[in-house]
């Protein structure tokens, strides 16, 4: 009798661990395997998350790893589990950041206003100096066509006045420079709250230009806006993204909804965000989604379809396009092709702190009609600011 026992206790403990095993590498699983092979193979590996992001993730409840989720799957993470020791910062206020930055923005792009003034004071500008002021204009990625109207403007101006003070070339220079910019264009962000829902946003772009790092910013800005933010971690496909995207709330006190299976549909986490976000009665809701290459019809169709999927709760108020400034005319080719799929409503210029390119401001602006909005001038948490067409031509000239 006692052999009996022994026997279905082992029996009963091997079956439970065999259950267990099973269960916890299902919870592990790597997205769908369609879904991987249609991205680059330089893409970045995935990984599940390790340290302490995993204190993020939920034990999982037996959902299936179809990729599909349902609000059971997702969470909501306004805080890192007590795991890790974050205070709620205060953000720095908006106000005055681009003055704040233009130092940053100066250091990089200042060498474009001076090169173009010291060619402009010279005693005798012929022909071989437009040439050059064109030549300098194209190498800070300003397009051919905005360089042309600059040079021919510039040519007829000084021809005009005749007058070789720098002071005077400096104003002139600085007013075509605005021209082109546009000062006029709205550049403001729909982040105010309709009646009934929050305002909408998403943030689209390719790999690896800063999307989940300009989210956080912007909830940054919001906080000290004193507007209350969720986020949705739609990105799916980096293992770490929605951790990253977690971490980034957490430090100004914004939740954020995210999937605890890995390479959940992102427009599924999308829909639940939103609906979150609605039932919390929140000012904003930002949603994060995976980088893609324009170029890969497969990816550029799924994040039309988180798009559609979220407007089936709430019209999206604002997609941003997030752009590397040090990639230059390559960022022309993805913004097309963006604007085509889910209809981009403001450019985010990251990294203009790293590259002497300003100029790719209005070569964008110009080609896609749609406003830069916001330029990233750095690493940390509240260098992002809001772009002013006065602020960015002063600095490139001053
Ligand atoms: N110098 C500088 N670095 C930036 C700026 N914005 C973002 N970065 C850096 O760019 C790198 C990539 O940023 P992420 O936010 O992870 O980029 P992502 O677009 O979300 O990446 P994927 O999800 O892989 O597509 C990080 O090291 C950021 O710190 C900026 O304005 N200036």
């Amino acid at each position: 009798m006692d052999q009996l026992i022994i026997i279905i206790v082992v029996a009963a403990v091997v079956l439970i661990g065999g259950v267990g095993a099973a269960f916890l590498l299902r919870g592990r699983k790597t997205p769908p395997g369609t879904y991987t092979s249609t991205r680059d193979s330089d893409d970045p590996p995935l990984t599940s998350a390790g340290g302490s992001v995993d204190t993020l993730e939920r034990p999982r409840s037996g959902a299936g790893s179809t990729g599909t989720i349902t609000d059971e799957d997702t969470e909501l993470v306004d805080d890192l589990g007590g795991k890790v020791d974050l205070e709620v910062e205060r953000p720095a206020p908006v106000l005055g950041r681009l003055a704040r930055l233009r130092e940053r923005l100066a250091r990089s792009n200042n060498a474009l206003g001076k090169g173009l003034l010291a060619l402009l004071s010279q005693d005798k500008i012929d022909d071989d100096v437009w040439d050059e002021i064109e030549e300098t204009l194209l190498l800070a990625d300003l397009g051919t066509e905005p360089t042309l109207e600059l040079v021919e403007n510039l040519k007829r101006r000084v021809k005009v006045e005749g007058s070789r003070d720098p002071e005077r070339v400096r104003t002139l220079l600085k007013e075509e420079l605005l021209a082109l910019v546009d000062p006029t264009m709205d550049r403001s962000l729909a982040d105010d709250r309709h009646d009934n829902r929050p305002s909408i946003m998403m943030v689209v772009g390719v790999n690896g230009v800063g999307k989940t790092t300009t989210i956080g910013k912007i909830a940054r800005v919001l906080v000290a806006e004193d507007k209350d933010v969720l986020l949705g971690a739609a990105d799916t496909f980096r293992a770490a993204a929605a951790e990253q995207l977690a971490t980034w709330g957490a430090r100004v006190g914004v939740p954020t909804v995210k999937s605890d299976i890995d390479g959940a549909d992102p427009a599924s986490v999308a829909f639940e965000a939103v609906k979150a976000g609605i039932e919390q009665e929140v000012d904003v809701v930002i949603i994060d989604t995976a980088g893609r290459l324009q170029n890969k019809v497969g990816l550029m169709d799924e994040l039309g379809k988180i798009k559609r999927v979220v407007e089936k709760q709430a019209e999206v108020d604002e997609v941003l396009l997030v752009l590397d400034a040090t990639t230059g005319q390559n960022g022309l080719n993805q913004a097309k092709v963006f604007s085509e799929v889910v209809n981009v409503t403001g450019i985010v210029l990251t990294k203009l702190d790293g590259t002497a390119k300003g100029g790719i401001v209005v070569a964008i602006q110009r080609q896609l009609g749609v406003p830069v909005k916001l330029i990233g001038l750095g690493e940390g948490p509240d260098d992002l600011a809001p772009f002013d067409a006065q602020g960015f031509v002063d600095a490139l000239v001053d």
